[in-house]
């Protein structure tokens, strides 16, 4: 992994949101709570594709710049892509991670930031990708679900699997109590597997991702 040390050894960090920015906070706390160079990655901006979200607030809270890309202000879909993926690069992170990012990521995107983007998912991929993982899996019927956290390519929930949690679904569950317990899981293992890549350093072998 290339790095660009922010304080030591420590990696830089962008982190990208559409929503309450939970996931967010879980990373802004853990690098709080144990210090940049014992975490091993500082978060250096966060950025949405929306206003007047939560995460966005958590971000300000904490003394971060912020950045927004709208698709609706560029002409093409493409034309935010390469917008999304030069806003992130003015921060020269090592790591992107999408903590509840909820757009599709184009060539451009993927061209800069391909093996070096992370993203935390609902459920336990390869089941259940996309925009409703949650709703998704209740409505199949699966008697246990979760998270996944994997490197990002060019299809949805597709790329290399790096970590996975399990949840078990409840008899009374809706979306939201099943996806408030998938989070409580998520969060832990999110700040676990992004404090590992940044700390260990990575290699991607095809599908596999090897921790060092
Ligand atoms: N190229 C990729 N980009 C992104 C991936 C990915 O695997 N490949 N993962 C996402 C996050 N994600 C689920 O984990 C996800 C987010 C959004 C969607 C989606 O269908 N988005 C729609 C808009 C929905 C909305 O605005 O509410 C869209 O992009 O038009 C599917 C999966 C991060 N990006
Ligand atoms: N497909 C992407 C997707 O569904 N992402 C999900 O959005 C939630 C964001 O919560 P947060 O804003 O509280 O961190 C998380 O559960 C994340 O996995």
């Amino acid at each position: 992994m290339a790095a660009k040390p922010v304080a030591g050894s420590a990696r830089r960090l962008v982190v990208l949101v559409s929503g309450s920015g939970t996931n967010l906070q879980a990373l802004l706390d853990a690098v709080a709570t144990e210090g940049v160079e014992a975490y091993g990655a500082e978060i250096v901006a966060v950025g949405a594709d929306r206003d007047g979200i939560e995460g966005l607030a958590r971000a300000e809270r904490s003394g971060l710049p912020t950045f927004v890309c709208r698709v609706k202000d560029h002409a093409t879909r493409e034309e935010w892509d390469a917008a999304l993926a030069a806003a992130v690069a003015a921060y020269e992170p090592d790591l992107v991670v999408s903590a509840g990012f909820m757009k599709i990521v184009g060539k451009e995107f993927l061209a800069r930031y391909g093996g070096r983007f992370v993203n935390t998912h609902p459920a336990l991929l390869p089941s259940f990708p996309g925009a409703h993982g949650v709703r998704d899996a209740l409505a199949y019927g699966v008697k246990v679900t979760g998270c996944t956290v994997h490197f990002v390519d060019d299809g949805v929930d597709t790329g290399p699997i790096i970590a996975q949690g399990v949840v078990e679904v409840r008899d009374e569950d809706d979306e939201g109590a099943l996806h408030e317990r998938i989070k409580e899981v998520e969060r832990r293992l999110l700040v676990e597997v992004v404090g590992r890549l940044a700390r260990n350093g990575y290699r991607i072998e095809g599908r596999k991702v090897v921790i060092q």
